[in-house]
């Protein structure tokens, strides 16, 4: 418990943790505030029905002089006005509290959630090869939520019920110590009890839940991502039922913990109402009186009554703090991850004389022992054309990955004209490379906007783009074909488009920029053998004044090129 709530400290910011304290204050206030709403009206009540307690007490006498009052018509009308003004008063400012709380909750589930995507795209590469991006989609946009309901929510009632709790007790021991004591003491150590019996239960739930949950959208992301595969490998059913399943279960974990955070009300009230019998009959059977019996027995219900919907609330912020802490340790864990930050070179560091890969071993995360590249080393002359080539699974796509500096090798280096590439200048580095992977990417949006990937909308050069465009082949396509020309769009993940087109739009974004190096991977693959030709062709045009590589399966692609060099995984 300790732990949890040092955990949710620790994901606050800064200037969160200072409106956190201000709220607390806010929220205790609040409480204060009702019950001042609540016990203003007893002063009033009790001269309307007993005018002469103001002559007996001493407070109300004083008031009474103090602002000269003719008559107790007079006193009691002023009481009562009183009295609406702190109702009202106390409402208003509950209600601007409420708004405030709930502005500052929800803002900070925005906030979480912002820093936790923002902290995920400052990873590394190598930590999207160990985790799904339905894991990461689903800790951003849903695991938020359960923090924001199960943790952030509850504390806040928490803190309030408890000053709320407070404040009655305080009120109960000044009208009697012994039962307010016996009162809260017995319903502190039921719900405590119940607590103790079900908190580990409640653990075990909030961690299945969260498996469920990364189940549920994994199981929704890989169907209506491969919805083409699904149809005609016919997997609908398979994947509605994975879905199906875990959907269930984590509907299932909730509803349990739900019942487990609000059935021990029943209890208690059954506990209660059985202490309040035994109460009267031993009272009865103590001083059968039962003018006497009966005041202590109406105070003790007016206790219960009172603390009970706050100890009530208070066991099931709580139960909520257990149930929600693996989705805590989760978010708090990756808040933590050291960023890697990409500030925008000012100036590309454009190869004058070679790109060097030297003494290079390395493994993939998932398989340390196994090395895909060992003592590897290339050379690629600047301003020259080179292919790889090499079986499937060789380590082309490492090696490009390598070049790209997504992938750090566990030995070697690369070198730009001898100048080591590290962390300090690989943002300069990537600056001067034009990409083309294996697999295109396209975001649903405009052919424009996914030629100048990256590029706002509204300071897209147009020049370049088509430019980049022509060199790729592709703009007489998007000019002659396509009914909005460069505002068309493509569809989600370029489903408009045909695979040769998506790869020649891939070329036209690597080429947008007009980087010095253009590097390929595979990159000609989708294309018939015209456009192949006419690509080969601006590729060519571009040699000797840029540094070209391209992986390829096929010799033939690469026939133009300058040079070949062929992979051989020693591993394999
Ligand atoms: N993320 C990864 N985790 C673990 N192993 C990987 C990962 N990616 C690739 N590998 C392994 O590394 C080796 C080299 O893969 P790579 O993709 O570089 O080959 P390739 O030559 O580009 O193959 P292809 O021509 O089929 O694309 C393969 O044995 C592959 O199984």
């Amino acid at each position: 418990m300790k732990s949890d709530l040092k955990k949710i400290w620790a994901v606050l910011a800064a200037r969160e943790k200072r409106q956190a304290i201000g709220m607390i204050i806010l929220v205790i206030l609040m409480a204060f505030a009702e019950t001042i709403g609540v016990v203003s009206i007893m002063p009033f009540l009790s001269v309307l029905a007993r005018p002469d307690i103001v002559q007996d007490n001493a407070v109300l006498t004083w008031l009474y002089n103090r602002f000269a009052f003719n008559s107790n018509q007079e006193f009691i009308t002023a009481l009562g006005i009183a009295s609406i003004v702190l109702v009202v008063g106390s409402s208003a400012f509950k209600t601007i509290t409420l708004h405030l709380v709930n502005r500052f909750t929800f803002l900070l589930r925005h906030s979480i959630s912002a820093r936790l995507l923002s902290g995920y795209l400052h990873q590394p590469y190598e930590f999207f090869l160990r985790y799904n991006p339905s894991e990461l989609s689903r800790n951003v946009l849903s695991e938020i939520d359960q923090l924001h309901n199960g943790l952030i929510k509850p504390i806040s009632q928490l803190i309030a019920q408890g000053a709320v709790a407070l404040a009655m007790m305080l009120l109960l021991l000044f009208y009697n110590p012994w039962i307010a004591i016996s009162a809260a003491l017995m319903i502190g150590l039921l719900y405590g009890a119940i607590y103790v019996l079900v908190r580990k239960r409640l653990g075990n739930t909030g961690q299945a839940r969260q498996n469920a949950n990364g189940e549920r959208f994994q199981a929704c992301n890989e169907a209506l991502g491969g919805i083409k595969d699904v149809k005609i490998t016919h997997a609908v059913e398979a994947y509605q039922q994975k879905f199906n399943q875990s959907s269930r279960d984590f509907s299932r974990h909730q509803a349990n913990a739900e019942t487990l955070s609000q059935s021990p009300l029943y209890m208690v009230e059954t506990a209660g109402y059985t202490g309040l019998i035994i109460l009267a009959l031993i009272l009865m059977k103590q001083s059968n009186d039962i003018g006497q019996v009966l005041p202590v027995l109406g105070l003790y219900g007016f206790a219960a009554y009172r603390l009970l919907p706050s100890a009530q609330i208070m066991y099931r912020g709580f139960a909520q703090l257990k149930f929600s802490s693996a989705a805590l340790d989760t978010i708090h864990q990756h808040l933590s991850l050291p960023r890697q930050e990409n500030h925008p070179a000012s100036t590309a560091l454009i190869p004058q004389q070679e790109i060097r890969l030297q003494g290079i071993r390395f493994a993939y995360p998932s398989a340390p022992d196994k090395a895909v590249l060992q003592d590897f080393e290339l050379v690629i002359p600047a301003n020259t054309s080179v292919g790889i080539i090499g079986k499937s699974g060789a380590g082309k796509s490492t090696v490009m990955d390598l070049l790209l500096g997504l992938l750090e090798p566990q030995a070697g280096t690369l070198s730009v004209d001898g100048q080591v590439i590290d962390s300090s200048n690989i943002q300069n580095w990537q600056a001067a490379i034009g990409y083309v992977p294996q697999h295109i990417y396209l975001a649903d949006t405009s052919i424009a906007e996914n030629i100048a990937f990256g590029v706002p909308a509204g300071q897209i050069d147009m020049q370049a783009v088509e430019r980049a465009a022509r060199a790729a082949q592709i703009h007489e396509f998007i000019v002659n074909e396509l009914p909005d020309g460069y505002q068309s769009k493509v569809g989600d993940r370029g489903i408009r488009m045909s695979g040769g087109q998506r790869q020649r739009i891939g070329i036209a974004r690597a080429l947008y920029r007009d980087p010095p190096v253009l590097l390929m991977d595979e990159a000609t693959s989708a294309l018939d053998n015209d456009t192949e030709a006419a690509l080969n062709q601006a590729v060519n045009a571009l040699a000797g004044q840029k540094t070209i590589v391209i992986i390829a399966h096929r010799e033939k692609t690469l026939s133009q090129l300058e040079s070949i060099i062929t992979i051989f995984n020693k591993c394999i």
